[in-house]
C-alpha cells in the first residue's frame, strides 16, 4: 500500500485558481509531465503522483486572498532523511510566487527511519536528577577575546548562581585562546568544583563547530575530554547534520539546537517555513534534546500562536507504528514507538521578571534560559543565577514575584533592574 508524507502550504494570490495552482503542485513536484503522458504511461506513473488532499480558500485581516493547500506525496519519491523530504515538498517550490510551508506531517514509514532525540526532556532531566521543576540554563556572554582563566572564572560564577546547564555563546567558534579541548577541560573542572559547594549537577553545552567532515571527531574528542552536552548551529549545517550527530553511537550527550539563521525562515506570511516546522517537528525528528528559540517576552520576539506551535511540536507525543522483526518467526510486526520529547528553551532577552509568563505558557516542561538576564545583574552573575531560582520558585508556589522578593535580595536587585511582568 502507498504510504504519504503530506505538506501544507499557505500560498497568496488575488488572482489565482487555487486549484488548478494545487494540481500544478501536485504534478509538478513528482512525476512532472503528467499532462503530456499518453493513457499507459500516465496508469503506470500513479504511484509516483502527488495527491491534493484539501484546498480552503479565504482572505486574511488585510483582505488578502489566500488558500490553504495541502499535498501528500508519496514515500517511494524519495529517500528517508530531512534533506529528500524538504528538497522533495519545497524545494523548487519556495521560490515559486508567494508560499510558505506552514506543515509537514510525516508518514510511519518515513518517521520509522529517524530515532529522535538521544536523551530527550526526561533523559536531559534523569542527568541533572532534577524532575520537579523547570531548568535554569545560563549563556556564556562576552567571550571573544577572553582568555581560558577569564572564562573559568565567568563558569565558576554561573555555576555557583544555581543553574543547571550552562552553554556557550553561539559566536564562540575555534579559536586559539579558547579552544574546544581545552575550554571543555577547564569549565568542566569548574563545574566540578561548584559542585562541591552547591551540591548540584550541571550540564555544559560546548559549542561545536568547524567543517562539517570534522564535527562528529570534534563531538567524540569533547566527549571524551569529559564534555556532558554540545551546543550545535543546525541550520547553518543543515538538519541532517544533527540527525548525524544525534544518531552517532559514540556521541554519548544531549544536544541543544540553536536557531542562528531561523529569522531567515520563518517570519514573513508570504514566504519561507513555519516556526513550529522548523524549530519544532523538524529539530525534534533530526534529534535535538533541546530547542532554543525566541520567546513572546523577551528582546527578540516571535508571536504567542507560534511559540505555542512548537512547543506542541517538541512535546507531543507522536505514536508511530514501525515495524520490526520479533525474531521468533522472522515476520515484521507492527509495534508503537514515540520520539522523546525535547526540552522547549524559549530565549532571548528573559530576566526574572518574565518567569511567571513563560512558567504560565510552558508550565514545568521547560528551559529558562538567560544571558544578559544572568550577568547583567546589578549584584553580579552568581546573585543573577540566584535571582531567576527564586523567580521559579516564587512562581510554582503561586506567590507574586515582588512578595517573594520582599525577602529575596537577588530577585528584588533583579525586578528593580528589569521589572516585572505577570
Ligand atoms: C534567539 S534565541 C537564542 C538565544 C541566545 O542564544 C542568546 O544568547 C540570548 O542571550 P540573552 O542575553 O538575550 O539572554
Amino acid at each position: 500500500m502507498n504510504s504519504y508524507c503530506t505538506a501544507t502550504y499557505r500560498c497568496y494570490d488575488e488572482n489565482a485558481d487555487f486549484g488548478k495552482k494545487a494540481a500544478g503542485i501536485a504534478v509538478g513536484l513528482t512525476v512532472g509531465s503528467w499532462t503530456d503522458l499518453p493513457e499507459a504511461k500516465k496508469a503506470s506513473m500513479q504511484p509516483y503522483l502527488g495527491q491534493v488532499v484539501d484546498v480552503a480558500e479565504s482572505r486574511n485581516e488585510l483582505g488578502e486572498r489566500y488558500a490553504d493547500i495541502r499535498i501528500a506525496y508519496p514515500d517511494v519519491n524519495f529517500s528517508r532523511d530531512i534533506p529528500a523530504l524538504l528538497v522533495t515538498v519545497f524545494g523548487k517550490l519556495s521560490m515559486d510566487g508567494r508560499i510558505k510551508l506552514m506543515d509537514l506531517h510525516f508518514s510511519d514509514p518515513f518517521l520509522s527511519a529517524f530515532s529522535g532525540p538521544k536523551f530527550g526532556m526526561e533523559g536531559v532531566r534523569s542527568l541533572l536528577g532534577v524532575h520537579d521543576r523547570p531548568l535554569l540554563m545560563s549563556i556564556f556572554k562576552s567571550v571573544i577575546g577572553h582568555d581560558l582563566p577569564a572564562l573559568r572564572e565567568q563558569f565558576y560564577k554561573q555555576a555557583l548562581g544555581g543553574v543547571d546547564l550552562i552553554k556557550d555563546d553561539e559566536i564562540l567558534f575555534e579559536n586559539p585562546l579558547t579552544p574546544l579541548e581545552k575550554r571543555v577541560k577547564v569549565c568542566m573542572e569548574a563545574a566540578k568544583q561548584a559542585e562541591e559547594t552547591t551540591g548540584q549537577k550541571l550540564l555544559y553545552a560546548v559549542n561545536l563547530t568547524g567543517p562539517t567532515s570534522k564535527l562528529a571527531e570534534q563531538a567524540v574528542k569533547a566527549v571524551s575530554l569529559g564534555a556532558n552536552a554540545l551546543l550545535f548551529n543546525v541550520l547553518s549545517y543543515g538538519f541532517d547534520t544533527l540527525r548525524e550527530l544525534s544518531a552517532h553511537p559514540d556521541i554519548t550527550v544531549p544536544i541543544a539546537a540553536h536557531p542562528a539563521l531561523a529569522g531567515a525562515y520563518y517570519p514573513s506570511p508570504y514566504h519561507g517555513i513555519s516556526a513550529s516546522v522548523l524549530l519544532g517537528k523538524l529539530m525534534r525528528l533530526a534529534g535535538a534534546d533541546l530547542v532554543l528559540f525566541p520567546s513572546p517576552y523577551g528582546s527578540v520576539v516571535m508571536p504567542k500562536e507560534e511559540n505555542m506551535a512548537i512547543r506542541h511540536a517538541l512535546l507531543t507525543d507522536q505514536p508511530r507504528d514501525y515495524l520490526h522483526s520479533s525474531g521468533n518467526d522472522g515476520e515484521p510486526h507492527a509495534g508503537r514507538l514515540t520520539l522523546a520529547k525535547s526540552f522547549p528553551v524559549p530565549s532571548a532577552g528573559i530576566h526574572p521578571g518574565l518567569v511567571p509568563l513563560i512558567l504560565r505558557d510552558f508550565g514545568q516542561e521547560v528551559v529558562v534560559n538567560a544571558g544578559g538576564g544572568v550577568h547583567g545583574h546589578p549584584m553580579g552573575t552568581e546573585a543573577g543565577g540566584r535571582a531567576f531560582r527564586q523567580a521559579i520558585q516564587a512562581a510554582l508556589s503561586g506567590v507574586p514575584l515582588r512578595d517573594y522578593a520582599s525577602e529575596h535580595e537577588e530577585l528584588h536587585a533583579a525586578i528593580e533592574a528589569w521589572g516585572v511582568r505577570e
